[in-house]
Formats: structure tokens, C-alpha cells, sequence
């Protein structure tokens, strides 16, 4: 922009101050353009997600909408934040208009009188001179415009920098230290040891876990039952460090408190609800790490159940190159469970956590799947099952029953069973298979 500028005033000295008083005038609508562009854009950004985010979501749910007969709704909403969004872009394009009009008048105005001075009062006609000039002072103006651009784009970055550096600045999870790397053998057996624990969800929040003590053996089949909300998903959860705690809960012997929480995590598996998945084949989530052969992986999914529904013969068949997409988003709940604990088998934790795991899978899978666990972990491995189907646990070593945050019971099937006023009881009269749930617990009708 100098060197042009300095072109211009080179060859005609006399325009030397209304090329500054072009640059100030520029320099000024700038100002302007930056100061009223700056919030422009931030509620176009503001205003860009809704509709990305209501979109998604209709997609997602697109057999619901259509079953509801919501279809207007969502075209209501959608049109709503699509015309909140267009507003602030219109307006952002308007006021890139705004700025353009005026340096190009600015800078027209400018080459203009110039080429006039050069023609009319120098006598210049047919010179190089005029020509050189006046295209001099043409890219001047358009240098012009070019910085306000960059300065703008400049303050915007620093804007979106500002919003880096607020979710750089959240609260973070302790970070590994020397001292929290246990030594090579942990975890040598699966022993679980919790000495009044309690948890809650956030720091301020309250506690939704009770002062809960309890030694589960390694190698034991732990079911935990108890109503909505009783705190069964809050347990998993402490046990994980993924919610703060107080007390103190000792994994073969060592306070996991004193554990990075990569080790600790990686050294527990826990199977959610609704298992995550990733985008790959089938054995990638397996083996993320290409660490183990083909034999292992399918005897982990024969071990959890998938071959004992399909047939080889089916043409939809799961295999091991089967292609998984995002979230697991191909496959039903159930099929994302049985893979999500063949995964598990895999890992071979001294801790398995399933958190509702069987939940999506019918009573016939369920029994496979719990019967193959049973013969495939190890006898160390602790099993601590959190279900709302009794059968589930029935045949478990112990069960744990939660209200309110608080263990009311735990003890054996059979023993919680003989319990007059006992909540695993009452939890058993009410359903539906009462007779097969006691027979499970081994107490046959007459010995209750
Ligand atoms: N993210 C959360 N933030 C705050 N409180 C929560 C949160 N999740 C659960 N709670 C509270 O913690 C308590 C125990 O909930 P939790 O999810 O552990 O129960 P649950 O027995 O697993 O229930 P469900 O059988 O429905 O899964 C409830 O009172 C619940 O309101």
C-alpha cells in the first residue's frame, strides 16, 4: 500500500495530502465497519448452532416426528431459528456492502480527481504518467479496503480466541502424577473395599451416595438392585472417580484416590446403558491397538452371545470386518451391548462393571450372555452386575439393594430372601416370575 501510495505521490507531489486524507477517511469507515461487524458476527455464531443443533436432532429422530405427527412443529421451530440466523446474516452482508460502497466511492472520488488534475491542468494527455498513476492510486484504495478486512478478521480471531481460552480454563480432572503409578501387578486380584463412601454430583450439590461401607471378594458376582434415582448408576460412577467423593474406597488394597485416574480407569471396565461405539470395523472396537489375533476377538464375541443369535448362514452376519458406524448408529441397542461386553472380555479388567447392560437384550440373550460370563471370566474377575431384571442376578453371591442412596441389604440371594420384611423380598413378590426367581436364589417353594 506504501509503495503504491508513494507511486502516487511521486509522480504528482500535490496529491500528497488528500491521499492521506483518503487513507484517514478509510481508515475511519473501518472503524465503524469493525465496531458494528464484531457483534454482527458474534450473533450469527450465537444464532448458526440452533439450527444446526435442531436439525441434527430432527434427523435423529425423524420415525418419532413422523409417528407423533410433529412434522409442523419442527418445521415451525426450524424456520424460527433459520430466520434468527438469516437476520444476523443479512445484516453482516449488508454491512459488508456499507463498507465496499464507501472506500470504492472514497477511492473513486480520489483516482478521478487525479486523472482530471493529470489531464486537464499537466497537459499529460497520452503520458505514461497518467496511466501509471491513476492505477497507483486505484490498487491504493483497494489496499485500502484490504486492511480494514484483515484488521477485522483479525479482531474476530481474537474473539474466538477469547472463547479457546474459556473452555482451556475449565475445571480439570487431577492430572497423573509420579506418585499415583501403582506399581506394575495392580490390580493382582479384584477386591473391592469401600469404607463409608459417599457422592454427590457436583461440590455444592447433595450427597446422593450415604456413607456406604461395604468388601466385595475378588471374583464374586455382585447384583445391585433398587428403585429409580436409589443411587445404583452413582455407585459405578464413585467407583470410577467420575463424580466427587468422600471416604474412601480401596481396589486390591489401594486406595484409588492415590491412583491416576488413567490407570484406575483403565484398569476398571463399565459397561453404560448405551454402549459407545466408533467408526471402524468391528475390530478395531475390539482392538483399538491391533494387539490381539482374530481367535481371541471371536471367542470374546462367542463368550458374550452375538454367535449364538446369528447363524452363519445369516447374510446381515457380524463379523469382525464389519463396518460399525459413528455411536454404533447401525446397530440396535442390544447388538452395541453384547459388542461393548465382548470388548470388555477382551480388555480382561479385574472389574467389570454392566450398568443395566442386559437391559436391551431379551430374557433367551440375557441367560446366554450371563451364563457365557460365568465360563469365561476368570475366577478373579469381580463382577458387579447393576440390573433391573432380577433374573439378572439371581444366582449372584451377594446383592445389594439401595434406597435412597443407602445400602439397605447385602447379603445373599437366599439369605435376603428368608428376610420377612426384606426389600429384595418384597422386590421379588411383586414381580411377575416370582416362583423361577426364588428357584433361582435356590429356595424351592416350601422352604421359604
Ligand atoms: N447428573 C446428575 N446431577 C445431579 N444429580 C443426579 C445426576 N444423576 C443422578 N442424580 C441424582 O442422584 C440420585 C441417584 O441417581 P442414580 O442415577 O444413581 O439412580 P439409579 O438407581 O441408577 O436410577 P435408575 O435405575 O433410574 O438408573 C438421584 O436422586 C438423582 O436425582
Amino acid at each position: 500500500m506504501l509503495v503504491k501510495f508513494g507511486a502516487v505521490v511521486l509522480l504528482t507531489p500535490v496529491f500528497l495530502l488528500p491521499g492521506v486524507l483518503v487513507a484517514i477517511l478509510g481508515g475511519w469507515c473501518g472503524q465503524i465497519y469493525i465496531a458494528a461487524q464484531l457483534s454482527v458476527k458474534r450473533e450469527m455464531s450465537n444464532a448458526k448452532a440452533p439450527v444446526l443443533g435442531h436439525f441434527g436432532a430432527a434427523i435423529a429422530g425423524l420415525t418419532s416426528i413422523r409417528a407423533y405427527g410433529a412434522q409442523e412443529t419442527f418445521q415451525t421451530e426450524s424456520l424460527n431459528r433459520i430466520n434468527r440466523y438469516t437476520r444476523a446474516a443479512r445484516t453482516f452482508y449488508n454491512l459488508n456492502r456499507w463498507i465496499c460502497v464507501r472506500i470504492d466511492a472514497i477511492g473513486g472520488l480520489f483516482a478521478a480527481s487525479l486523472a482530471t488534475y493529470l489531464v486537464y491542468f499537466q497537459n499529460q494527455k497520452a503520458s505514461n504518467t497518467v496511466y501509471v498513476s491513476c492505477s497507483a492510486k486505484v490498487g491504493f484504495s483497494g489496499m485500502i479496503l484490504w486492511w480494514v478486512r484483515v484488521l477485522n478478521d483479525f479482531e474476530v480471531s481474537g474473539n474466538s480466541l477469547e472463547r479457546i481460552q474459556g473452555y482451556v480454563q475449565i475445571e480439570q480432572e487431577p492430572k497423573p502424577t509420579q506418585g499415583g503409578v501403582p506399581p506394575a501387578y495392580w490390580p493382582a486380584s479384584g477386591e473391592i473395599r469401600a469404607e463409608n463412601l459417599s457422592a454427590k454430583y457436583s461440590v455444592d450439590g447433595p450427597n446422593v451416595l450415604h456413607n456406604l461401607s461395604f468388601t466385595i471378594h475378588s471374583g464374586q458376582r455382585i447384583g445391585v438392585v433398587g428403585r429409580t434415582g436409589s443411587g445404583k448408576s452413582s455407585l459405578t460412577l464413585s467407583l470410577l472417580r467420575c463424580i466427587p467423593t468422600e471416604g474412601a474406597v480401596y481396589y486390591d488394597e489401594r486406595n484409588i484416590k492415590d491412583v491416576n485416574l488413567d490407570v484406575l480407569r483403565s484398569n476398571i471396565t463399565i459397561i453404560p446403558q448405551i454402549p459407545e461405539l466408533l467408526s471402524g470395523t468391528l475390530r478395531q472396537n475390539l482392538d483399538p491397538f491391533d494387539q490381539y489375533d482374530d481367535a481371541t476377538l471371536n471367542d470374546a464375541l462367542r463368550a458374550a452371545g452375538l454367535f449364538s443369535l446369528q447363524s452363519e448362514m445369516d447374510e446381515g452376519r457380524i463379523t469382525l470386518d464389519s463396518a460399525i458406524s459413528s455411536g454404533g448408529g447401525n446397530l440396535s441397542v442390544g447388538q452395541r451391548q453384547i459388542l461393548a461386553l465382548s470388548r470388555a472380555i477382551v480388555r480382561g479388567s479385574k472389574l467389570l462393571i454392566l450398568d443395566e447392560a442386559t437391559s436391551a437384550i431379551d430374557y433367551k440373550t440375557d441367560s446366554i450372555i450371563q451364563s457365557s460370563l460365568r465360563q469365561e471370566l476368570r475366577g478373579d474377575v469381580t463382577l458387579i452386575t447393576v440390573a433391573h431384571r432380577l433374573q439378572t442376578i439371581m444366582d449372584a453371591d451377594k446383592i445389594m439393594v439401595l434406597d435412597a442412596g443407602r445400602i439397605v441389604e447385602f447379603d445373599s440371594p437366599k439369605k435376603l430372601l428368608k428376610l420377612p420384611q426384606g426389600k429384595l423380598r418384597a422386590l421379588v413378590d411383586e414381580s411377575g416370575d416370582k416362583e423361577l426367581l426364588y428357584s433361582m436364589a435356590g429356595l424351592a417353594q416350601t422352604a421359604r
